[in-house]
């Protein structure tokens, strides 16, 4: 006999009957609807760790670790979670900065509204998923923090806006690889069927087109992404953009010997840009004369901040300390060479003339042919240059590229079905079927 079926605790009550210290709040929620899976995004997280931060108190910790590079933390895994904490840090020391992931157990209350006022608005509203409020509908924080060492099961950090006690649910490592829109498919590793690089004017077609599709308002008219002073992610969570704000601060250090071209341009732009226009020919090296001022600006959450130029007097310089990879006082991050040399081959990419017959029949969006219409690519030469890139990276599994080599390979794109194989250095399209059809 089946039990009548619960209805799901509001949050509301959650929120009366739980506490969000320790990260209890999922936890709680799930005890309580053990039916209700992560299919309806509930899930039972336990903390790996919780901070032990220089911070003991939400009053007076940077709203972001771009603010204060030197606000340190250590991070202890649980044991509860690994028997050996020091297992899963294998290879984390490689990494230069990573994300933590973790609960604003201190919020108080777990309400959440869907305009909030971010202080850099100076009392303006705006929509909350527009900024890094703590209060939003899942109490969940991210911060990009500078790794200085793993000792153990312990991980050092520093740049971090948690307070003492932060429940922290995840690590992962930075990699600008990934994480940058900038490192979009559409720079590099992109064959046409021939085998052949993609021609640059078709590249820069997808690029407007992405652009379209993409790119906040105030960067439509850019032609490619955005370069690192212009983009809205940059300004708070890159780790070189922590270093212009340092630079900003006068903490002049040895990383200037480190920079390579583009990143003297970048740097030069991102703090001139922040300066009135009577500043803007200042030469590169800014130093105190900026940070008494108190004139910089960056984004938090789409909103215009000042950076606040506290004047640390605490400053030590890092160097002193451990640098993960080689990293000599970071400008930017670094990763382990096998994010960059990876021994898994770019493949290139062919189509058979038939698949891409296939492909050119697909219609624009809401043409009366639904089946054979695309719902996201907008052009057939899109969802080609979907597949490509796709392919291209190698998307079989370790067992499968190791295992069944000979096997066919089958994918979704938007309304298309897709069937290659794979060979020496090279994938091929064998198929594009509208979903249904297949
Ligand atoms: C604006 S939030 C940004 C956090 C993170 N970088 C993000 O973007 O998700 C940072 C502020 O959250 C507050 N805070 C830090 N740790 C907290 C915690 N465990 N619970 C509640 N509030 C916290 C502090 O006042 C800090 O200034």
């Amino acid at each position: 006999m089946h039990s009548p079926k619960r209805s799901p605790v509001p949050w509301s009550e959650c929120c009366a009957r739980s506490s969000l210290e320790s990260g209890e709040r999922v936890r709680f929620l799930c005890a309580v609807e053990p039916d209700v899976g992560p299919e309806q995004g509930n899930i039972v997280t336990i903390p790996v760790g919780y901070i032990d931060s220089c911070f003991s108190a939400k009053n007076g910790t940077p709203r972001q670790p771009s603010v204060c590079r030197l606000s340190r933390a250590r991070l202890t895994i649980n044991k509860s979670v690994f028997n050996n904490p020091e297992h899963c840090l294998m290879g984390l020391e490689q990494f230069s900065h990573i994300w933590i992931l973790f609960i604003f157990h201190k919020n108080g209350h777990l309400s959440c509204k869907a305009k909030v006022q971010p202080p850099r608005l100076n009392g303006a509203k705006t929509g909350v998923f527009s900024t890094r409020s703590p209060h939003r509908p899942n109490a969940i924080g991210l911060t990009l923090a500078k790794l200085e060492k793993i000792e153990g099961g312990t991980i050092y950090l520093s740049g971090i806006d948690m307070i003492r006690g932060t429940p922290v649910l995840d690590i992962k490592p930075y990699i600008l690889e990934y994480d940058s829109p900038q490192n979009a498919d559409l720079s590099a590793n992109t064959y046409n069927e021939q085998g052949g690089k993609l021609e640059s004017k078709y590249s820069q077609e997808l690029v407007n087109v992405a652009d379209n599709w993409e790119a906040p308002n105030n960067l439509q008219s850019s032609k490619a992404w955005p370069c690192q002073n212009q983009d809205p992610f940059y300004a708070s969570d890159s780790p070189v953009s922590k270093n212009n704000q340092d630079k900003c601060l006068g903490h002049e250090n040895s990383s200037k010997t480190k920079l390579g071209k583009a990143e003297c341009i970048v740097q030069r732009v991102d703090i001139t840009s922040t300066m009135n226009e009577s500043k803007r020919s200042q030469p590169v090296a800014v130093t105190d004369t900026y940070l008494s001022q108190d004139t910089g600006s960056t984004t938090e959450g789409g909103s215009s901040m000042s950076i606040q130029h506290e004047q640390c007097s605490e400053f030590q310089p890092l160097q002193e300390q451990h640098q993960p990879a080689g990293d000599n006082f970071t400008l930017s991050s670094s990763v382990p060479p096998w994010i960059k040399n990876s021994s898994v081959a770019t493949l290139q990419v062919r189509f058979t003339p038939h698949s891409e017959m296939e492909i050119n029949q697909f219609k624009a969006a809401g043409s009366a042919d639904a089946a054979k219409s695309f719902r996201y690519c907008r052009s057939p030469e899109e969802m080609k240059h979907v597949i490509i890139t796709i392919l291209a990276a190698d998307p079989r599994s370790v067992y499968r590229r190791k295992q069944c080599q000979d096997r066919l390979f089958y994918f979704t794109v938007d309304t298309a079905h897709i069937t290659c194989w794979f060979s020496e250095g090279f994938a091929e399209v064998l198929q594009v079927k509208p979903l249904e059809a297949s």
